[in-house]
């Protein structure tokens, strides 16, 4: 099974409109796939600005319209641009209080948008100290994937909350055994062809100086990418790290 290499930004809460110049920076390749979600007032302008770089969203609720202020739904993310959206990111978890059962919602939200979701998944720092990570990452999937998960719907991105934004990394060890699991767990669930296919990106601290070393580990098809996503040259050249891989 080849599983297309993906290369995907979040810019969270960051960028204006004078940020889109960044588009102009990254490389152009074949082999990789590079997806950038920015925040939601950027979608339309982004998707306009670029045809080589496939655009996003954060976040959408569950419900296809009505009265929720502030909310933006999955159809009008489609409506901008957007092709795919993060849903389950531990900061919305954390900030929003959003549940495995909410995710779940929401991905199928997206799904009758013809959204690609991004499942993010990933333990506390005191639950990997605590040695429960596999165990946290189980629930996680359990609870958020509904069925009719395939590879053309879904991405899972492996993000311990202790990485994210810190500068620290797990071993490669760890992320080679984490993603293995991810793929098991989604086999027994979904059938060889269906776990086989769908794509892993680890997230977390991903930067130009390790992209390569962790782009190596068996069952890593790609990174979610926060800070470093922000600036063309790093994200470059973790794009080009990615294109490497795809290429070996
Ligand atoms: O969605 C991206 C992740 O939260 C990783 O963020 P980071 O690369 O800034 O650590």
């Amino acid at each position: 099974m080849t599983r297309r290499k993906l290369a995907a930004g979040n810019w969270k809460m960051n960028g204006l409109n004078a940020d889109l110049t960044e588009l102009e920076g990254l490389p152009s390749v074949s082999r990789a796939e590079v997806l950038i979600c920015p925040p939601a007032t950027l979608i339309e302008r982004m998707a306009r600005k670029t045809s080589s770089v496939s655009v996003g969203g954060q976040d959408c609720h569950p419900a296809r319209s009505g009265a929720h202020t502030g909310d933006v739904s999955a159809r009008m993310l489609a409506d901008a641009g957007a092709t795919h959206v993060i849903l389950g990111h531990s900061e919305r978890r954390q900030d929003h209080g959003e549940t495995d059962a909410l995710v779940r919602s929401k991905i199928k939200a997206a799904w009758n948008a013809d959204l690609r979701a991004i499942l993010c998944i990933g333990e506390t720092e005191g639950q990997y100290k605590a040695g429960e990570t596999l165990e946290v990452l189980r629930g996680q999937l359990a609870g958020s994937l509904p069925d009719g998960t395939s590879p053309d719907n879904l991405i899972v991105a492996y993000e311990p909350v202790w990485a994210i934004g810190t500068g620290l990394v797990p071993t490669m060890a760890e992320i080679r055994d984490v993603h293995a699991f991810l793929r098991a767990e989604l086999t027994a669930r979904f059938g060889a062809d269906t776990g086989d296919g769908i794509r892993l990106l680890y997230g977390g601290s991903v930067k130009p100086g390790n992209a390569a070393e962790i782009f190596a580990v068996p069952d890593v098809d790609g990174a979610l990418v926060g800070g470093a996503s922000l600036k063309a040259d790093d994200f470059g050249e973790i794009i080009k790290a990615l294109e490497a891989a795809a290429a070996a």
